[in-house]
C-alpha cells in the first residue's frame, strides 16, 4: 500500500474533454440497482468455520475508526492497541490462527489525533497505517486553501492514508470539471500517501450523481472511493455500493487501473460485514477481497465480529466484561 503506484499516472493521462464526455453520458437504472442489491442481501451465508474464516477476513479489511469530538490521546491509544490485536489471542489460538498476523487494515482518526496514533504505534514498535480524514471533514465546507493545508499537515504528522471529502456543491450543480480539478489538487497534496475519496452519497441526490462523482474521483487519481463520512443521515447502503462498484469495474475495464472500495458509516453487525464481502466477491471478484482494494470503515463493527467469533469458539455469547476492549 505504501509505495507510489505507476498505474496512477495512467489515471492522470485521462484529460478533458474526453473525461467530461464519459461523465456526461452516464445514466443509472435505479430499479435494476435495487433489484441487484436485494439479490446480494438475500444470499445464504456460510456457517461455522466458513463463517469464522470470512469474519476474520472482514477484520483484516477494517479501518478501525474513531471520529468523535471527545477523542483524546488515551482513547486513540486504546484504538491502536485494539487494531494491533483485534481478536482475543486465546480465540485465535482455538482457531489455530494466532500466528497469522491478524490486525485491522488501518486506524482512522481526525487530523489533530494523527500524532497520537503514530506515537502509540511507534511506542508499541508496530507498523500499521494511520489514516486521517481531511479537507474539512465531514462537510467539506471550508476554503480550498485550508482543505489543502489540512491534507499536507496530516501527511507531515505521519498519516499514510488520507480520507478526503468531496465538495458536494460541485457535484450537485454538475460542475464535474471543477470537482476533478479540486480532487487532483488533493491528490498532489497527499504525495505518497494513499487517497480515499469520500462521496458522501447520502447528500448526492441520486445514483447517477453517485456514479459520475465516483468516475471523476477515480480519474483524478483516487486510490479508493468511499461511500460516506458516517455523519450523513444516510451512509453506506448496498444499492449505492452497487453503483460505486460498477463504476470501479467500468473504470478498470477502460483504463486497466484498479481502484479500491470503502463502504463506511453505520456498518455495525458481523452479518452485514459478510454481505459486504459477498458484494465485493460477486461484483469485482476475489482480487477485491483484501485490504489493498477493500476496506470497511467502522467504529463499532469489530465488537460484534469478536462476539460472533467468541460464540463460534465457545458455543455461547460473551458477557461484556469478557471482551473488555471490544
Ligand atoms: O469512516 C468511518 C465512519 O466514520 C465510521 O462510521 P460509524 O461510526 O458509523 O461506524
Amino acid at each position: 500500500m505504501g509505495s507510489w503506484c505507476p498505474c496512477r499516472e495512467q489515471a492522470y493521462s485521462f484529460k478533458y474533454p474526453s473525461h467530461l464526455e464519459w461523465v456526461s453520458r452516464v445514466r443509472v437504472n435505479h430499479q435494476a440497482v435495487l433489484r441487484r442489491a436485494q439479490q446480494i442481501q438475500g444470499r445464504k451465508q456460510g456457517k461455522n468455520q466458513w463463517q469464522a474464516a470470512w469474519l476474520l477476513r472482514a477484520v483484516t479489511c477494517i479501518d478501525l475508526t474513531t471520529l468523535a469530538g471527545d477523542d483524546t490521546p488515551s482513547n486513540v491509544h486504546r484504538l491502536c492497541m485494539k487494531a494491533m490485536q483485534p481478536i482475543r489471542h486465546d480465540l485465535l489460538e482455538s482457531m489455530d490462527m494466532q500466528d497469522k498476523g491478524i490486525t485491522t487494515a488501518a486506524v482512522c482518526v481526525y487530523p489533530a489525533r494523527v500524532t497520537d496514533a503514530v506515537k502509540s504505534l511507534k511506542l508499541a514498535n508496530f507498523s500499521l497505517p494511520v489514516a486521517s480524514v481531511a479537507t474539512g471533514f465531514p462537510a467539506g465546507q471550508t476554503a480550498m486553501k485550508t482543505r489543502l493545508e489540512e491534507v499536507r499537515m496530516a501527511v507531515e504528522d505521519g498519516a499514510t492514508e488520507v480520507d478526503i471529502v468531496i465538495n458536494r456543491m460541485l457535484a450537485l450543480t454538475g460542475q464535474w470539471e471543477a470537482l476533478y480539478q479540486e480532487i487532483r489538487q488533493f491528490r498532489e497534496a497527499c504525495g505518497e500517501a494513499h487517497m480515499k475519496t469520500i462521496m458522501a452519497v447520502g447528500e448526492l441526490g441520486n445514483f447517477t450523481n453517485v456514479y459520475k462523482a465516483s468516475l471523476v474521483a477515480m480519474m483524478a487519481g483516487s486510490d479508493f472511493i468511499k461511500t460516506s463520512t458516517g455523519k450523513e443521515s444516510v451512509n453506506a447502503t448496498f444499492p449505492v455500493a452497487i453503483v460505486m462498484v460498477r463504476a470501479i469495474r467500468n473504470f478498470f475495464l477502460r483504463t486497466g487501473h484498479k481502484v479500491g472500495f470503502k463502504p463506511a458509516g453505520g456498518i455495525r453487525t458481523a452479518k452485514d460485514s459478510l454481505v459486504w464481502l459477498t458484494l465485493m466477491k460477486e461484483e469485482l471478484g476475489d482480487e477485491w477481497l483484501n485490504p489493498s482494494l477493500f476496506r470497511l470503515g467502522a467504529s463499532t463493527l469489530l465488537a460484534d465480529i469478536e462476539r460472533q467469533i467468541y460464540h463460534y469458539v465457545t458455543g455461547r455469547y460473551a458477557a461484556y466484561h469478557e471482551l473488555p476492549l471490544a
